[in-house]
């Protein structure tokens, strides 16, 4: 059985689903690359987002090869569309973002980093999840490796379930 949405979710209700795409990386310390992404946004009924996100290098002629950055973690909710979320890496980062939903965009900021000692040297970071057209599209910048905050990754998704 579907569960119904909690109302506190509803700014946020624009995520919900499966979505498939690719996006380019890149920063000052490395080489850029291309990746293909698949991320998952459901919910319980309680006020929060059940977040996964799983990527691939993709080789010259557009597969998916080698595996590349995952995450998850939690979304919450709050009454005006104010967002916590809490995310986990299994590069030894942990972090939280506080940020704000409201018209099929939501943009948050770190309030929180943790690294385990062998992580790198990462303090920021930045996301912007918006809708374009039926796509889901984002932009993550990030403090990291002495260099300030900047462009890391972008990506277009489309929705498949
Ligand atoms: C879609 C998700 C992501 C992809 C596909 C991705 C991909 C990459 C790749 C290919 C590199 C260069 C090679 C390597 O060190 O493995 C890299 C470096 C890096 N990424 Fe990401 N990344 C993603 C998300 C993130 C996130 C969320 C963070 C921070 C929490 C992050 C932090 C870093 C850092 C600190 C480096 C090292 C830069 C350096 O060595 O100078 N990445 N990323």
């Amino acid at each position: 059985m579907e569960p119904e949405l909690h109302p506190d979710l509803e700014p946020l209700a624009f995520l919900l689903g499966d979505w498939e795409g690719a996006g380019v990386g890149g920063y000052p310390t490395i080489e850029s690359f291309r990746f293909g992404q698949e991320i998952s946004f459901s919910h319980i009924g309680k006020p929060y987002l059940i977040y996964t996100s799983r990527t691939w290098r993709l080789d010259e002629e557009g597969n998916l090869a080698a595996p590349l950055a995952r995450e998850s973690g939690y979304w919450r909710a709050h009454p005006g569309g104010k967002v916590e979320l809490v995310l986990a890496h299994p590069t030894g980062i942990a972090e939280i973002y506080v940020g704000q939903a409201a018209f099929n965009r939501v943009e948050l900021v770190t309030d929180v980093v943790a690294r385990t000692e062998t992580a790198k040297e990462y303090t920021a970071g930045k996301r912007l999840y918006g809708l374009i057209g039926e796509d889901l599209g984002y932009a993550y910048d990030m403090a990291a490796e002495g260099q300030s905050l900047q462009s890391h990754l972008s990506a277009q998704l489309k929705r498949v379930s």
